[in-house]
């Protein structure tokens, strides 16, 4: 514990050192351009328990699922993804859907949505106690037929009966675009077909749009043209990231999209993860980096970073894996 006490003092050091990072307040004040600055504020989607999980081979015990997500709940986490309402036949690591959000200890002020690609799943996810669900398309045809087994256009129209539902329910949608930077199965994916995709999602009444790089291909600067496009569209006040980190490049890619105005940044605990449609994607980028970047740029998450790395240390005990933080890396040898 101390030794992370100590880590993020110094990571502190620098804007105690003198280098400045603006906030957007700060920059409104000297009249810089939103382009140069940061927010103030992120908000952590923490995806592990969906996400970093549905790509295990063995099935992980639902205990455990349910106690990672407590561990996550009590860490000042917002948002924390804890399951998806898909078929078992398509992501048999899910199938104990029902049993995970009936045994987690919902934490007021936490929102703990879960994906649903059809009406059977919306149905079944509310019956559950699901107050929030995600509707996941995608902006790479080969891709969609792959996870979803339809056409873009047709995922559209389900996610369209989905969102009718949930209105009547009184039930908030976040919306996901995979393959934002490039696909399995199709390579480069032109940022005019994201920007299309996540145009119709925010006009079907997703609060939120999630920009996914699923297999981690994208750089900063690829980052900037998709995001370029995307913003002509939705207001980046309804964007967020979502960044694999197969190369090396996530926390890159998550400091260009801050720059550029999005405060919703998604993550998974040890930078578990990867699509079980997207062949050779690692991870999510690690909360645990994400955290320790933000608080070392000034930018509040109300996330206590050590709780974060005790989480992640449990799920890799459990799984008998090593963590893919960096942070979490580090702070063990120290
Ligand atoms: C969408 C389907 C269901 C279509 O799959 P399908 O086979 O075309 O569906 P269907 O309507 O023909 O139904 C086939 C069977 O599935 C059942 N079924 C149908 N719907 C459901 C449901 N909701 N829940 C439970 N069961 C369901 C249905 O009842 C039937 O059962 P049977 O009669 O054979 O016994 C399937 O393709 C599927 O479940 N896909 C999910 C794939 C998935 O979860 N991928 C990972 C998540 S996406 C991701 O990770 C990317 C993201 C979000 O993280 C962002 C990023 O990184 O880019």
């Amino acid at each position: 514990m101390a030794t992370v006490l100590r880590l993020i003092n110094r990571s502190k050091i620098g804007s105690a050192m003198g280098q400045q990072y603006l906030t957007f307040s700060s920059a409104a004040k000297a009249g810089v351009k939103a382009c140069q600055v940061l927010p103030e504020k992120v908000k952590i989607v923490e995806v592990g328990p969906r996400d970093g999980l549905q790509n295990e081979k063995t099935i992980v015990p639902t205990e455990t699922k349910i106690h990672l997500i407590d561990l996550l709940s009590e860490s000042g986490l917002p948002v924390i993804e804890a399951t998806s309402f898909v078929s078992p036949k398509w992501v048999p690591q899910m199938a104990d859907q029902v049993e995970v959000m009936k045994g987690i200890v919902r934490k007021p002020g936490v929102s703990y949505p879960v994906l649903t690609p059809n009406l059977k799943g919306f149905h079944a996810a509310v019956k559950a106690g699901a107050a929030e669900v995600a509707i996941f398309g995608a902006a790479s045809e080969l891709f969609s037929k792959k996870n979803i087994n339809c056409t873009v256009e047709e995922s559209l129209q389900r996610f369209d009966e989905v969102m009718k539902a949930a209105k009547e329910a009184g039930v908030p949608v976040r919306g996901y675009v995979s393959c934002v930077l490039g696909c399995p199965y199709e390579g480069k994916v032109a940022p005019e077909k994201v920007a299309h995709v996540a145009k119709r999602l925010y006009a079907m009444g997703c609060y939120e749009i999630s920009l996914g790089d699923t297999i981690g291909v994208g750089t900063p600067g690829s980052m900037t043209q998709m995001l370029t496009a995307v913003t002509k569209e939705v207001p980046v006040s309804a964007l967020a990231v979502h960044c694999h980190d197969t190369y090396g490049q996530a926390l890159a890619n998550i400091l260009v999209a801050l720059q550029m105005g999005i405060s919703v940044v998604d993550s998974s605990v040890a930078g578990l993860g990867g699509c079980p449609y997207a062949q050779g994607a690692s991870g999510n980028v690690a909360t645990e980096d994400v955290v320790y970047m933000l608080h070392g740029l000034g930018i509040q998450t109300g996330v206590d970073l050590s709780k974060v790395i005790s989480a992640g240390a449990f799920i890799c005990r459990s799984l008998n894996r090593k963590t893919s933080s960096k942070v979490a890396q580090a702070t063990c040898k120290l």
